[in-house]
């Protein structure tokens, strides 16, 4: 399967080229000269022709003299080029190593340093942070792509310069291999039109694959019958990408054999013309062996300046997305330079003004003009149908999108004008979608905290708080256990496992401003959900005896009637809030979804 790159844009080879050197310079001037040093040294391989031009030239008249003396300087030039390119390839490789860790490093900086998350909603902004990702050691090779494009670029002029000197004829075999040139960029942009016809199904056959061989696709293929279907579908969308692509080959192909069919006819052409002079003596044998030695190098020379053109454009998109992302990474941080601190404690409250918000990339907005409080030292449950905006509301309570309009207000001040980051180490939370973080369990725990205490008797308090200490049972090492099945030693959990860690995570800063729990317990059986209910409420009246506020949202009507609110979210709008009571009595949306979901548990004991 293959991806179609992005076009290069004006002027960004000579940035490429520029930004590589002087990275490669910062990191190490030694290696970078050295490196450079190689490459032009490496030029006179062109010289090669003439050495064998001495060589026979001196055996064929018996001028010893010359003889020995074109062998002396191709041996020469061979142990030196061998030596050059063992220092070359030393210094090449280290700077790659050095550069790739630095750029994965300031990568990794880069997108930590970003106060919002539009960049992974966006469709096109997510997809090349995944290609600077996947293709970090680009960025980091980009030196030695451009040492490599330098000496394509260079040594067929070295080439040409010495195979015209030796008979002018030598310049129309130059010619006749110009049209490669624009042939072999003819041949890249069919190739490229082909790829884009067959992009779809490309994506579409890489789509098949990711459900045929991931855990949950493999396993729902089996369950119900659905192989047939699948292999299928992957066979239908391999036949028509490549079909597209065998049409792109087969003009390819022929364009590839007219090329080398010109280039052959000047070849052979000169040469006998040139034979019939070195018949006739008007021809040295000295050029007679320059001509033919340099023929492979000259065929050679406008394969070189394609390939060099590519490996530059390659250099380029690297560069133009690391450049994109440092650009990117910079607006972002001036756009949230709020300085204003959140307060020690809340007396009045969170308060959400007008608010309205579209997802980037989507056609319309999840809320318009919302306004709604969230009094201090309140729990809140916040409830709805798929798609109303929850967890679309809890992401703007942490500040990790920017509002299209309105303001949400911490004790009133605008969290626009608050230091995010600030803000957020007063809050704390435990989320459906939450991440796995391979690490030790006590690690993954007390990243809950960082700055904090991140002791083993912290995060066991944590453990306690979430109802999670029997998930220690599991753990050889108990805290010390290394998690995750991507380390060699590490130890694989289930997904109620995970979530329940990531409660505790969430329990680690035990008086937060605003505590977020979505839907934290949806992997749990009732039974260990009953007992973390019970220890959340007792967690939300720790947080609000400091005016701290509890959000919870759940699916789970049985547990929001804990709850001193109950907002009810639809399409983005509040239709109904108060308690569970005065909702029940209400007999509006709520009462509805109550009931539906009572019905299915114990009728009798919770409808009111
Ligand atoms: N990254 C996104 N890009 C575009 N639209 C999105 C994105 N995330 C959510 N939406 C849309 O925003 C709306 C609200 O989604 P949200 O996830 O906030 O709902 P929710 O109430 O939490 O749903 P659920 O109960 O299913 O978790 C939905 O219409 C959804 O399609």
């Amino acid at each position: 399967m293959t991806t179609t790159p992005e076009p290069v844009a004006k002027g960004s080879r000579i940035t490429a080229v520029r930004f590589a050197l002087r990275e490669a310079w910062a990191l190490s001037p030694r290696s970078s000269l050295l490196a450079l040093l190689e490459l032009l040294l490496r030029l006179a391989e062109a010289l090669q022709p003439v050495f064998f031009a001495l060589i026979v030239t001196g055996i064929a008249t018996g001028t010893w003299s010359f003889a020995i003396a074109g062998g002396t300087l191709l041996a020469l030039e061979t142990g030196a080029g061998m030596l050059l390119t063992f220092i070359g390839i030393t210094h090449r490789v280290s700077l790659m190593a050095g550069l790739t860790a630095r750029f994965e490093g300031r990568t990794a900086r880069l997108l930590a340093s970003i106060p919002t998350t539009a960049h992974l909603h966006d469709p096109t902004m997510s997809a090349k942070v995944q290609l600077l990702r996947d293709l970090a050691g680009g960025i980091g090779g980009t030196y030695n792509m451009v040492l490599n494009a330098l000496r394509w670029l260079l040594a067929p002029i070295a080439t040409v310069a010495v195979a015209v000197t030796a008979d002018w004829r030598l310049i129309l075999v130059v010619l006749a291999a110009v049209p490669q040139l624009f042939i072999t960029s003819r041949i890249s942009s069919i190739s490229q039109k082909h790829e884009e016809a067959a992009a779809d199904d490309s994506k579409r056959l890489g789509a098949l694959m990711d459900i045929a061989a991931s855990r949950p696709g493999g396993s729902e293929a089996r369950t119900f019958g659905a192989r047939g279907f699948l292999r299928a579908e992957l066979r239908a969308a391999a036949q028509r990408w490549q079909s597209v692509l065998l049409r792109g080959t087969a003009r390819t192909s022929a364009l590839t054999l007219a090329m080398e069919l010109i280039y052959l006819a000047a070849a052979v052409g000169v040469l006998v013309w040139m034979g019939m002079d070195a018949v006739a003596g008007t021809v040295s044998l000295g050029a007679m062996t320059v001509a033919l030695t340099s023929l492979s190098g000259l065929q050679q020379a406008a394969g070189g300046v394609r390939t060099a053109i590519t490996t530059l454009d390659d250099c380029a998109r690297s560069v133009a997305r690391y450049l994109w992302l440092e650009d990117y990474a910079r607006g972002q941080a001036e756009a949230h330079a709020g300085t204003a601190l959140p307060p020690a404690g809340l007396a009045d409250g969170i308060r959400l003004r007008n608010v309205s918000f579209t997802h980037p990339g989507a056609s319309s907005p999840v809320f318009d003009d919302l306004t709604l409080d969230l009094p201090a030292g309140s729990t809140i449950a916040l409830v709805g149908e798929n798609g109303a905006g929850k967890t679309t509301l809890v992401e703007l309570l942490l500040g990790l999108h920017d509002l299209d309009s309105g303001s949400i207000d911490v004790e009133g001040v605008p969290l626009a004008d608050m230091d995010l980051a600030a803000w957020r180490a007063q809050c704390a939370g435990a989320f459906q979608d939450h991440a796995n973080i391979e690490a030790t369990a006590r690690e993954t725990i007390t990243v809950g905290d960082l700055g904090g205490d991140d002791s083993a008797d912290s995060a066991m308090r944590a453990l306690e708080r979430a109802s999670a200490t029997d998930v220690l049972t599991a753990l050889p090492h108990g805290l010390d256990t290394q998690l995750g099945t991507s380390w060699p030693d590490g130890v694989g959990l289930s997904g109620g496992q995970w979530q329940r860690l990531a409660i505790a995570r969430g329990m680690m800063r035990t008086a937060p401003l605003l505590r977020i729990l979505d839907e934290p317990t949806s992997a749990l059986d009732p039974e260990t959900e009953d007992r973390l209910f019970r220890k959340y409420a007792a967690a939300a009246e720790e947080t609000s005896a400091a005016g701290g506020i509890t959000l919870l949202i759940t699916h789970r009507f049985s547990t929001v009637s804990a709850a001193d609110r109950v907002v009810v979210l639809d399409h983005g709008r509040v239709v109904e809030q108060g308690t569970h009571r005065e909702l029940m009595a209400a007999r509006g949306q709520y009462y509805d979804m109550f009931t539906v979901q009572a019905r299915g548990y114990a009728p009798s004991q919770h409808t009111d």
